[in-house]
């Protein structure tokens, strides 16, 4: 889907009514920063968490308009629903608000997973109200309100995955909401979503969780030097590998095949690799670092262009 070219909203004729947000942290902190920032995208903001502190916060923070801590009372009379908890918690939100989900209004989410989210949810989505799984390819190491800023999503990818026979006008509308936050949109199906996601970002962390856990799992002495030492590679891997064991956890259990399926993939490239270091073959070696610096450098250009 190209960027929209209309302006999305006006204060007087915003995209939404109201727009509630479930789950406080980084990423649906941010969300509420945009909207609070762009009074053409939502009448109203309503911000909803389950936890008392969180909410707490963002009242303080004065990022709503309105905060809930009661998920029912939040959805009533929203057009938008964004769930922003993590992945695992989302069976729970959709079967406890699906009753109260206005007719013609669209439920969203930011999940990093998107066929399980598709599995979890549908079932609570009732007749009438528009289901339009979406994922910003937008983060931090850092979690709760306090983390999220409205920039975050600016120049990133916005995946949105709506099922067959999805309302076009329901996509459509969405996507001009993440558009103005900056984003740009693509709309695949879910399964190619956790295939490409598997190798882009899941494999990344789990790579980095087990390079930062193997150098401190080394003796007590080593683990010192390697604290002391860490040159800027291994600090790299440190700042992935301190994103939020929930969240992280979820994904992992929640896009389960596909990245069975990378690891296997990946696990064969590095013992072809220990094989080259051990039979002294620098070719392989010379080749597969040349290759993937190019990769890097293409990555660079393109974001420059
Ligand atoms: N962090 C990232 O880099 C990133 C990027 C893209 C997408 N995502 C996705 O965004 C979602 C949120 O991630 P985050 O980093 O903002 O998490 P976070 O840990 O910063 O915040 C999650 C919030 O959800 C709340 N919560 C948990 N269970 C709840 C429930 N049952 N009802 C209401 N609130 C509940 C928690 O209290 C917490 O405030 C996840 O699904 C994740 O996969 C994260
Ligand atoms: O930049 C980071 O810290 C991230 O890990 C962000 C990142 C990613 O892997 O790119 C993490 C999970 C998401 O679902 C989307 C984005």
């Amino acid at each position: 889907m190209s960027a929209p070219e209309t302006i999305p909203g006006t204060p007087d004729t915003p995209l939404y009514d109201r727009v509630c947000v479930i789950g406080l942290g980084l990423i649906g902190s941010s969300l509420l920063r945009c909207l609070m920032a762009d009074r053409g995208l939502a009448g109203e903001v309503v911000a909803c968490d389950r936890s008392d502190a969180v909410c707490a916060r963002v009242a303080e923070l004065a990022i709503a308009d309105r905060v809930e801590n009661d998920a029912t009372l939040a959805v009533a009379g929203a057009d938008l629903v964004v769930l922003c908890t993590p992945v695992g918690a989302y069976a729970d939100v959709a079967a406890l608000i699906g009753p109260h989900l206005a007719p013609g209004s669209t439920l969203s989410d930011v999940g990093s997973v998107k066929q399980a989210v598709v599995r979890d949810v549908s079932p609570h989505v009732p007749d009438g109200v528009h289901f339009v799984p979406g994922h910003p390819l937008a983060g931090t190491e850092h979690s709760g309100p306090d983390a999220g800023f409205k920039e975050l999503f600016r120049g990133r990818w916005l995946i949105l995955t709506p099922p067959p026979g999805t309302d076009a006008a329901a996509v459509d509308r969405l996507g001009r909401l993440w558009a103005a936050c900056g984003s740009q949109i693509e709309v695949m199906d879910a399964s190619h979503h956790d295939q490409v996601l598997a190798i882009t970002s899941h494999l990344p962390h789990l790579i980095a969780y087990t390079i930062v856990g193997t150098a401190t799992d080394l003796e007590e002495t080593t683990k010192s030097e390697v604290i002391r030492f860490s040159a800027s590679g291994f600090r790299d891997f440190t700042r992935i590998a301190a994103s939020d064991p929930v969240m992280w956890r979820d994904i992992f259990l929640n896009n389960r095949e596909a990245v069975l399926e990378m690891i296997q993939r990946f696990t064969e490239d590095l013992t072809a690799l220990q094989r080259a270091i051990r039979w002294g073959e620098g070719d392989k070696l010379f080749d597969l670092f040349t290759r993937t610096r190019a990769i890097r450098r293409s990555i660079i250009d393109a974001k420059q262009a």
